[in-house]
């Protein structure tokens, strides 16, 4: 945000609108604590939010087909899709479910967060399975591109995947990103090839997706586009629920929205702009070092507490890649992530 100063007018009229926009939400607040004491609102159900906008949610009920429109409770706030939780329905003269209210947030397993326009980090998803990494060929991933990934996942705590995409452009004999990725199979990452130019071209993503709850993350250009539109081929499932939200004239702004994939069992995805470009954000040195997970072994075991890894004696990460135990690839593509930790 720039740090131009606002007028007294300007900041008048923000405190105005916060002001109504607070007034608005405890208005609702105070007609849902009448509903529910009322009994217009259903048991307590469990359910996860696949969309929000602002303080309105869609929500699918466990073991529902369809979603329904929430709003939440005053005292929840930062849900985030993705996020599991407990809530009521209301249903109209027929039986209909047609809205609902959201009153607890269940304990997340993790939390994907971005900085927001201000640089903090804000919560976009929640309970996540796997970063599916995707790379190609064509852009190829500039040196150090696929540790940076794999550092901010690690740094999550979900679990990586490396997905090489585009393999129908790869020479016949495998070329040297083949190499480069039984190198990460070794350090014990799950390791796919896909192409979406052949039928077959996504068996082995499928597998992996199945029973999951996944993210795709890539640099621009590897296909991430292209392989969730042939995950998600109904392209209603994608477009319908924005266009029937915009004809409403609703705010539109969802941060992330979760799918549920026809074409894999059990399989959901949950993508949105912001989280694609996921891996841009700030780390430590420390955050980066355990970000290597081969280096995990070695790390306390410096001589000196506060061993930067540079010339130390008796630095154990240097003697790993001495001995082979660390590759020196790795070792320098941690060099240079902490260098440029500093250029931020
Ligand atoms: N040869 C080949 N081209 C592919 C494959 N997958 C995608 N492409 C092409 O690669 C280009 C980029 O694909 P996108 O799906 O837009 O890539 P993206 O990662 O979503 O890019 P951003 O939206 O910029 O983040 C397009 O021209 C695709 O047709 C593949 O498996 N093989
Ligand atoms: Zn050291």
């Amino acid at each position: 945000m720039s740090k131009r100063k606002l007028s007294r007018q300007q900041r008048w009229r923000i405190e105005k609108i916060q002001a109504e926009r607070s007034r608005r939400a405890e208005q609702r607040d105070a007609k849902d604590s009448h509903k529910l004491a009322a009994g217009e609102y259903g048991p307590e159900r469990p359910g996860r939010v696949i969309a929000h906008y602002g303080r309105t949610l869609d929500v699918q009920g466990d073991g529902s087909e369809t979603s329904v429109r929430c709003h939440l409770r005053a005292n929840l706030e930062g849900l985030v899709t993705g996020d599991r939780v407990i809530w009521r329905a209301a249903q109209d003269a027929e039986g209909n479910v047609v809205e609902g209210v959201v009153v607890a947030r269940s304990e997340r397993q993790n939390v994907l967060e971005r900085p927001d326009a201000r640089g903090q980090l804000k919560p976009v998803a929640a309970n996540i399975d796997q970063i599916l990494i995707v790379f190609a060929v064509e852009p190829a991933p500039h040196p150090n591109l696929i540790d940076r990934y794999l550092v901010a996942a690690e740094a999550t705590g979900i679990a990586p995947v490396l997905v090489l995409n585009k393999i129908d452009l790869l020479p016949e004999s495998g070329g040297e990103l083949r190499a480069l990725l039984a190198r990460y199979e070794a350090l014990g990452y799950p390791v796919v090839a896909t192409t979406t130019a052949r039928e077959a071209g996504l068996d082995d993503l499928l597998a992996r997706l199945a029973g999951r709850t996944s993210v795709f993350v890539g640099q621009s250009g590897v296909g991430k586009s292209s392989l969730i539109d042939r995950l998600l081929p109904e392209e209603s499932l994608r477009i319908g629920e924005l266009s029937k939200d915009s004809r409403k004239g609703t705010h539109t702004t969802t941060t992330a929205r979760l799918y549920r994939l026809p074409t894999a069992d059990d399989a959901e995805l949950i993508d949105s702009p912001g989280i694609r470009e996921f891996g841009l954000i700030h780390l430590d040195e420390q955050q980066v070092a355990e970000g290597f997970i081969e280096f995990r072994d070695f790390l306390g075991r410096c001589r000196f507490r506060d061993c930067r890894h540079r010339q130390e004696p008796g630095c154990a990460l240097l003697e790993a890649v001495e001995r082979g135990d660390i590759h020196p690839e790795r070792f320098a593509s941690y060099r240079h992530i902490v260098d440029s930790l500093s250029e931020t």
